[in-house]
């Protein structure tokens, strides 16, 4: 495995550090809950043999987010991508399966060490700090991290945008066979992302605003895939993305339809654990299991 040097307390404090100390989220703090199904595609029992995919329709919580650990930044600014989706089917038999994904495929930096490094030089180049800053003298020595921040995209819509597990999983069918996947959530709506002048135009709510407003018309809905590895396909570095030669397989489809009946207390009681093993399903990169023990060290500070 991959040595850690820095807790999940450590990676709490460093959010914190750079974004502010707040009793909310400390990263994906600003965001907007939503309600709704999941119908799974019977492709998916091909690959894993969780238990979730014969169970018909279930019901579905999810979470559309902001990037930054600031409550209230402008959906607008630098530091609201990217944006997040995270998603929590409640199967028949009290099992939760989570989801916590973002808009970019592939992670900034490879560990959680690197992550809690970058964060800190995100905090010490803030406004009115002389060039390069550290995080640009960081950039400009780490290529993978520089082409994250470079090409970062605004959504048009949270329901135009296409999501990445980033992390890999590893699935087991009921033959016993086990393949490397990463998932992704594909917008029926199609993908549509802002040029720079376009973002300028809008709103400081525009995506909150305009998910609440579409989902009261018509149901948002996101196909699920997985995409499965071939030999030499990095497992445990997910700041590399796999070659989009792979293929996906079709695991089913969340219909997102309606707000909680109490938004505020959905958003507070909600904890999404992406890094969960079930049954056919295991986590196979270190950060996976690194997140699941940091999300609730942040849930218990948030309530
Ligand atoms: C070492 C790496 C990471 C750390 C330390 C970290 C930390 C956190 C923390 C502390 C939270 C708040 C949890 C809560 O209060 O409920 C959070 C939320 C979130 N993270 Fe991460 N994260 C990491 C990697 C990732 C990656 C790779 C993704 C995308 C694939 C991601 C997507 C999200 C999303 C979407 C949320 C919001 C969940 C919600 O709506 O409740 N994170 N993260």
């Amino acid at each position: 495995g991959i040595e850690q040097k820095e807790s999940p307390q450590d990676l709490v404090n460093a959010l914190h550090g750079t974004f502010g100390a707040h009793h909310a989220r400390a990263v994906h703090t600003k965001g907007v809950m939503v309600v709704g199904t999941f119908v799974p595609a019977k492709d998916a029992r091909s690959i894993t043999k969780a238990s979730v995919f014969e169970m018909g329709k279930l019901p579905v919580v999810a979470r559309f987010s902001l990037f930054a650990g600031v409550p209230d930044i402008p959906d607008t600014a630098n530091g609201a991508a990217p944006t997040g989706l995270a998603i929590k089917i409640k199967a028949k038999d009290g099992t939760e399966y989570d989801f916590a994904t973002d808009q970019h495929n592939g992670f900034v930096v490879a560990t959680s060490d690197e992550f809690a490094n970058f964060l800190r030089l995100v905090g010490e180049s803030g406004p009115g700090v002389a060039h390069p800053t550290p995080l640009e003298t960081f950039l400009n020595t780490h290529p993978v991290s520089k082409h994250f921040v470079e090409t970062l995209t605004s959504p048009a819509s949270y329901a135009t945008a296409t999501f990445f597990g980033i992390n890999s999983f590893k699935w087991t069918n009921a033959a016993g066979k086990s393949a490397f996947v990463r998932y992704r959530f594909v917008p029926r709506a199609g993908e549509r992302y802002l040029r720079p002048e376009e973002l300028k135009t809008m709103g400081p709510n525009y995506l909150q605003d305009e998910i609440v407003a579409r989902i009261a018309k018509a149901p948002v809905e996101f196909d699920w895939y997985a995409q499965i590895a071939e030999d030499g396909d990095k497992i445990e570095d997910p700041s590399i993305a796999w070659p989009e030669s792979r293929k996906l397989v079709k695991l089913g489809t969340f219909t997102f339809d309606r707000l909680p009946a109490d938004k505020d207390v959905a958003d507070k009681q909600t904890l999404f654990l992406p890094g969960t093993s079930h049954p056919g399903i295991d986590p196979a990169d270190p950060m996976l299991t690194f997140r699941n023990h940091t999300y609730p060290i942040s849930f218990g500070e948030r309530q």
